[in-house]
This record gives C-alpha cells, sequence and structure tokens, in this order.
C-alpha cells in the first residue's frame, strides 16, 4: 500500500483526490473497496527487528515500514484516511485522533513538551477548544486577543497561534495571510472545520497546522466521530509519538467511514453551501430574524439571532434535527449559548460576539423550499414554555407526499 502523501501526481482536480487519494494501489490489490483492518497487534517472529522499528519510531514518530506493531502506533485503514485528507489539504502528512478535542490535545501537548507552553488564540473558537485552553488543562497558559494582537502576544515561549475562521458558531472570519504574517515564526493552527478543504485550504496562506472535526463535513453522515491534524512530515512524526503515548487512536472503522465520506465531501460542500446561500438571503427578509451570519468564503453554516427567544424555534422544528454537531445530509438546528458553548463563561461568549440570541443552522442535502418552509413555521410558531424534549407535545408529522 501507498502510504505516503506524496505517491499521488501532483495535478490532479480535489474532486479526483476525492474519489481517488489513499485509494491508489486498490486496483492493483485487486479491490474496489479499502480493506478494513482491525488488528489490535502485528505479529512478527523477529523481536530484534521489532526493536529496531520501535527504536525508529521513538526517534523520528515516521510511520513504519511494514506492519504497525500494535494499533497505537498506527493502522492501514485510518493511514489511507490521512492520506487522502493530507492530499486534499495540500499538506505533507495527516494524523487522524478519536476526536477533534483529541487531536487539538495532541497538538498542544506536542508543543508543551518542547517547553512552548504558552498559546495565542482568537475568539470565537468552539466551545470546547476554548475551554482547554481557558481551562489550562493541559498545562498550557492563553492569551486571547484580536488578529491585530497576535504580533504583540508573542512570547519566548509561544508555541502556538490559533485561530478557527469561519469560527464556530458566529462564522466570523480572520484574513489568513494577515495573521500568519503576524505570527512571524510561531507556527499557526487553523480550524478549518466549517470551511473544508473544499472552499478553504490554509496551508496555502501559511498556516502550519490544519485541524478538523472529521465528526463533521469530512464524515458527513452523522455516524463516525474523529479528529484530525494536516501538517508537515516533522509535526506529523511527533503527533504519532504523542498519539502512541496517550492512545487517542481513531478506531480503524472510523478511517474507513471517514475515507468513504472524503469521496462524496466536495459534492455534499457544494450541494449544501448552495442551499445555505439561499437560506441565509431569506433569513434576512424575515421579520423575526434580526441578524444573518454568512461567511464571505460560503459554506453550509447559517447563524441567524432572533426577535423573540431562540428556544422556542428550536422546540417548534419539525423537518430539521435539533441537535448540536454539524456537517450531517440531514439539517441541524443548535442554540450555543444552551450547547456548543455552554461550558464558555457568559460574559467571554458576549464578548466574543455570541449572543445568547444566536441560533446556529448546519445546512443538510433537504431540498432547499422544504428547509425554508420549516424555518418560516418554526420562526412564526409560538410554542408553549412547558414543552421540552423528554414529556414532548412534540408532533410527529405523517408521511407527506413526494413532490
Ligand atoms: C458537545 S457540543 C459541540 C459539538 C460540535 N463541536 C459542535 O460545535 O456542534
Amino acid at each position: 500500500m501507498e502510504n505516503s502523501a506524496s505517491a499521488a501526481p501532483a495535478t490532479r482536480a480535489l474532486a479526483t483526490e476525492a474519489v481517488h487519494a489513499g485509494r491508489d494501489d486498490l486496483a492493483r490489490l485487486g479491490l474496489h473497496a479499502p480493506p478494513l483492518d482491525l488488528s489490535t497487534t502485528y505479529p512478527s517472529y523477529d523481536a530484534a527487528q521489532e526493536a529496531e522499528r520501535i527504536d525508529a519510531f521513538a526517534a523520528t514518530g515516521a510511520r513504519l515500514d511494514g506492519p504497525p506493531v500494535y494499533a497505537r502506533l498506527d493502522n492501514p485503514t485510518t493511514a489511507r484516511f490521512e492520506t487522502a485528507l493530507a492530499r486534499l489539504e495540500g499538506a505533507q502528512d495527516a494524523v487522524a485522533f478519536a476526536s477533534g478535542m483529541a487531536a487539538l490535545t495532541a497538538v498542544l501537548l506536542v508543543r508543551a513538551s518542547q517547553g512552548l507552553r504558552h498559546v495565542i488564540a482568537v475568539r470565537p473558537l468552539y466551545g470546547c477548544s476554548d475551554h482547554l485552553l481557558a481551562a489550562g488543562l493541559l498545562g498550557t497558559e492563553v492569551t486571547w486577543t484580536d488578529p491585530a494582537g497576535i504580533a504583540a502576544a508573542i512570547r519566548p515561549d509561544t508555541g502556538l497561534v490559533m485561530v478557527e475562521t469561519p469560527a464556530n458558531p458566529t462564522l466570523a472570519e480572520v484574513d489568513l495571510a494577515a495573521v500568519r504574517h503576524a505570527c512571524g515564526s510561531v507556527p499557526l493552527l487553523v480550524d478549518n472545520t466549517f470551511a473544508t478543504p473544499v472552499l478553504q485550504r490554509p496551508l496555502e496562506s501559511g498556516a502550519r497546522i490544519v485541524l478538523h472535526s472529521a465528526t463533521k463535513y469530512l464524515g458527513g453522515h452523522g455516524d463516525v466521530m474523529g479528529g484530525v491534524v494536516a501538517c508537515d512530515d516533522e509535526f506529523a512524526g511527533q503527533l504519532r509519538q504523542v498519539r502512541f503515548a496517550t492512545g487517542g487512536v481513531l478506531h480503524p472503522m472510523a478511517g474507513y467511514l471517514l475515507l468513504r465520506g472524503l469521496s462524496t465531501l466536495p459534492v455534499r460542500v457544494k450541494a449544501a453551501s448552495a442551499s445555505a446561500a439561499e437560506l441565509a438571503s431569506r433569513l434576512r427578509a424575515h421579520p423575526q430574524v434580526t441578524r444573518v451570519h454568512y461567511p464571505r468564503v460560503g459554506g453550509a453554516m447559517v447563524s441567524f439571532e432572533v426577535q423573540g427567544d431562540p428556544r422556542e424555534v428550536i422546540a417548534a422544528v419539525r423537518l430539521i434535527t435539533p441537535a448540536v454537531s454539524l456537517g450531517s445530509v440531514d439539517t441541524l438546528i443548535q442554540h450555543p449559548a444552551s450547547i456548543s458553548h455552554r461550558i464558555v463563561a457568559e460574559s467571554d461568549r458576549h464578548s466574543a460576539g455570541v449572543s445568547d440570541r444566536l441560533l446556529r443552522l448546519s445546512v443538510g442535502l433537504e431540498d432547499v423550499d422544504d428547509l425554508w418552509g420549516d424555518l418560516h413555521q418554526a420562526l412564526s410558531a409560538q410554542t408553549p414554555r412547558s414543552v421540552n424534549h423528554r414529556s414532548s407535545g412534540v408532533r410527529q408529522p405523517s408521511a407527506p407526499a413526494v413532490r
């Protein structure tokens, strides 16, 4: 199997890479679907050779030639996903983890283990990313700033600058080239979960590290949890060493599903983005909506602020799924102040522009008029305050006719 991200030709378009990257050897193997390797360990009669291979991994963290010794070092199915995602992001390599938070944790641990404990970050970030930094759970120390304050915040022990653009949940964007310039020699990490490499490739703007919650658009169907970091070979080796030591590995079945998800990523993102742009424009004209956030880069996320209680809109949707998370084929809506950003202190939420009246919509692949019909009725609905998701006065709609 070809594990190297540079094995495929450099000239294929993103849509072609999405289908073929990480699968270039399959026809030669006589396979169509990628093999799913569930091994936790890999037998060898040559203990001396295994010792050498473990020493080699300990030295650089580079992928071993041949079987991975043990599943916490590597996995061939997951490696295909890593190869494919690296190609899509234009990175030398990628390293996958059990979740986006495990991926961010590994990045922070790599830098902290080098004595670079200070992180500069721009709010808003996803609520748990914010919390991980703000609480200093990993022994790091954070300075929050806006992009203009990055250069002045750099210290001798600064190991990372972190931004998320478009940001969760306000969809605020930063100018990556300007931020990269302000970082000087400090590595810039960009959380690219919302844009995906279909709309934005931060490494082209000089970022060194790209982070994804793969649970979202990369998987794309709400049935797989994972995280991935795209970066250069050197940093990927350090991440693999941390992953081996701390154990936040992606399950091979998740690696399989994520590789499958990548093959439809461009068509999913483009279709959902077209609907999202349309919904953003219809929301702007709705009398109950006071503000709509839709990023310049595009994408399938829309956030909007409402006149009344946003939780009443959540209670009133019938087609749209009232759930946190994003990037699935179905449209999801959630109230950041109640769920995704609940763990961020209220004053920090507010100063980051996360209003209590903000709703976050992840637009899926349904017909845009059906989505608008549901949003429109939910915005107009007067839901009794006693309704909640357990006692549920929720009507189950009878199956509608297909237009
Ligand atoms: C546990 S809350 C959030 C999950 C996900 N990162 C989101 O923003 O929706």
